[in-house]
């Protein structure tokens, strides 16, 4: 089985990634808990060109592409597929990612770039069994995560979020494996809500 958690930055997902691997492990199943961007040379990339920032991201006198983001980003997804996703499932595991495809669809997306180039660029991705989507007002999250980014940044980031944030909503209804869950809640709470969506998909196994 393949579960994928996703939604805005702080909304809370390796808490409840971390929670869930803890909860199959204890029924004694073989879990895979990974993230994207992995951490592998392509991640490593991905942080040093696009998320610093800084002048790493900075290829001749400008910043790189909105494009060349997507395109690193699949590149990271495709040897995360092939080396590790697709082989853990097969080997009859379950496999819990942070963050995945959708966050190509719901970022990039925000930064302009069309959907259905995303949607065609990531198609060689197998779909996940269950998508969580964590939802929460971009107020909240921006307090869980106050300090991680500096304060100057922090309205063109919040504008940024409210956009991703419409996008998983929007993707939500396209994609019927997404399910909602209000990350408003406990930490406790959501894990019972997630419990219950994955018991669920169990059941149809
Ligand atoms: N339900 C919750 N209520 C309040 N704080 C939370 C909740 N879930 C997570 N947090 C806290 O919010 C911050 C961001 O959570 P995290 O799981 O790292 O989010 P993400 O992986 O989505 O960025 C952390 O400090 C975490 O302890
Ligand atoms: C996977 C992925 C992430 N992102 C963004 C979402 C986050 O703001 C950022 C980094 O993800 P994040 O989960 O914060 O990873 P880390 O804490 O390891 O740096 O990358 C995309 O824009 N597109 C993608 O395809």
């Amino acid at each position: 089985m393949f579960i994928v958690i996703e939604g805005i930055d702080g909304a809370g997902k390796s808490t409840q990634a971390k929670l869930l691997a803890e909860w199959f492990e204890e029924r004694g199943y073989e879990v895979v808990l990974t993230k994207e961007p992995t951490d592998t040379a392509f991640g490593k990339l991905i942080r040093k060109l696009v998320l610093t920032g800084g002048k790493e991201g900075i290829i001749d006198g400008a910043r790189i592409s909105h494009e060349a983001e997507a395109l690193l980003f699949a590149a990271d997804r495709a040897e995360h597929v092939a080396k590790l996703i697709k082989p853990s499932i097969e080997a009859g595991k379950i496999v819990i990612s942070d963050r995945y495809f959708y966050s190509s669809l719901a970022y990039q997306w925000a930064r302009g770039l069309d959907l259905e180039w995303l949607i065609d660029l990531n198609r060689f991705a197998v779909r996940p069994d269950l998508v969580i989507l964590l939802d929460l007002p971009v107020k909240e999250s921006m307090k869980r995560i106050n300090g991680r980014s500096i304060k100057t940044e922090f309205d063109r980031i919040a504008e940024l979020q409210k956009r991703v944030r419409e996008n998983y909503l929007k993707l939500a209804e396209r994609f019927p494996e997404m399910r909602i869950v209000n990350a408003l809640a406990s930490v406790e709470d959501i894990h019972n809500d997630i419990v219950a969506l994955v018991e669920h998909e169990l059941s149809k196994k």
